[in-house]
């Protein structure tokens, strides 16, 4: 297992942590300690978060900045540099600030893709030298979402989110609703209603669905959301009634709804129809999708 490799992480530089969406998101099973077992297409966008270190001599870890609702010790990003310290025995300290633009309980991956940054960057930072594969274990630790962030490639998912392949996607676009609302992801999994028994597919069978207009198999978790989040509804209903051909989908556990497109302009087009519509308290965003994380270089998704 080679180092991790990583372009332009350096002190005192914004660096991104992106949104993911769930291209589609299959509930298969469910493990005894009550995880339920997915099949899932990560996509990456280039729109999200961002963070900057600084070096602190008296080994302690800091966040400087408030994120409502979020206390620091709570902070996902706070609690990936503590353990990574303790993993590892190191004894630098750093100061982290967060710039948040991605919504929480969003469905977009925003903290777990926070701490995927934090475990990416002080690795470098710190000079510890863990393998990818070993930030992705110590991700998993934190949510069942960041080690789709370290592994730093679209992918197609299974097991809790930690079994991952890569994927090479279509271009598209995608505008992104965020309803006004946080959907808590325990509440969407504890839903007596949730479909939990989808039957597996293969990554083949998602590779092979051809169009951009058409995507792949289903959220099992939107039917529950839907009904839980009257916003979520909403939001679908707005999206689908105007998206025209485009697919009209929730990510994640919610609440976030996206459309997707071949042509980054139809996007727009669409943000602009529906801004004059929304809600106030809701927001909308256009992005690319990604194929590989912003931090990294190309390189082979084992490395
Ligand atoms: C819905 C997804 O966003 C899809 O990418 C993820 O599966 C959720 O990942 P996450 O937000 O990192 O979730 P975690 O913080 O690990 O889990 C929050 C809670 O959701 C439930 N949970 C989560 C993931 C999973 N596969 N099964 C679950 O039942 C568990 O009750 C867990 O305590
Ligand atoms: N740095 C952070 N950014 C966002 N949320 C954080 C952070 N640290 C801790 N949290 C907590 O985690 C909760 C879920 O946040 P997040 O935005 O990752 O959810 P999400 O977008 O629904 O993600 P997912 O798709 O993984 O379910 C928040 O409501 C917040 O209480």
């Amino acid at each position: 297992m080679s180092a991790l490799q990583a372009v332009a992480v350096e002190w005192g530089v914004w660096l991104p942590a992106p949104a993911k969406i769930n291209l589609f998101l299959h509930v298969v099973g469910r493990r005894a300690d009550g995880y339920h077992l997915l099949q899932t297409a990560f996509r990456f966008l280039d729109h999200g978060d961002r963070l900057r270190f600084t070096p602190r001599a008296d080994g302690r870890v800091h966040r400087l900045n408030d994120v409502p609702g979020v206390p620091e010790d709570d902070d996902l990003v706070v609690r990936a540099a503590r353990l990574l310290q303790r993993e590892t025995g190191c004894t630098q300290g750093v100061d982290i600030e967060v710039d948040k633009r991605l919504p929480m309980g969003g469905g977009l991956g925003g903290g777990s893709s926070d701490a995927a940054t934090v475990l990416i960057a002080l690795n470098r930072l710190w000079q510890l030298g863990l393998s990818r594969e070993r930030l992705q274990a110590i991700g998993l630790t934190l949510g069942a979402d960041v080690p789709v962030f370290v592994f730093g490639r679209s992918a197609f998912a299974e097991g809790v989110g930690e079994r991952l392949q890569p994927l090479q996607l279509p271009p598209a676009a995608y505008l992104v609703v965020a309803p006004g609302v946080s959907v808590p992801t325990p509440r969407i999994f504890a839903d007596p209603d949730l479909t939990r028994d989808t039957e597996a597919c293969k990554i083949a069978d998602f590779a092979a669905s051809p169009s951009i207009d058409r995507l792949f198999g289903r959220n099992d978790l939107q039917p529950v959301a839907a009904r839980l989040y009257p916003e979520v509804s909403q939001a679908i209903s707005l999206l689908a009634a105007e998206a025209g051909a485009a697919v009209v989908r929730m990510s994640g556990s919610g609440a976030c709804v996206f459309a997707q497109y071949a042509d980054i302009e139809a996007a727009r087009q669409l943000q602009h129809r529906l801004a004059a519509q929304w809600p106030a308290g809701w927001q909308g965003f256009v992005a690319q999708g990604l194929d590989e994380h912003p931090l990294f270089r190309s390189s082979p998704a084992g490395e």
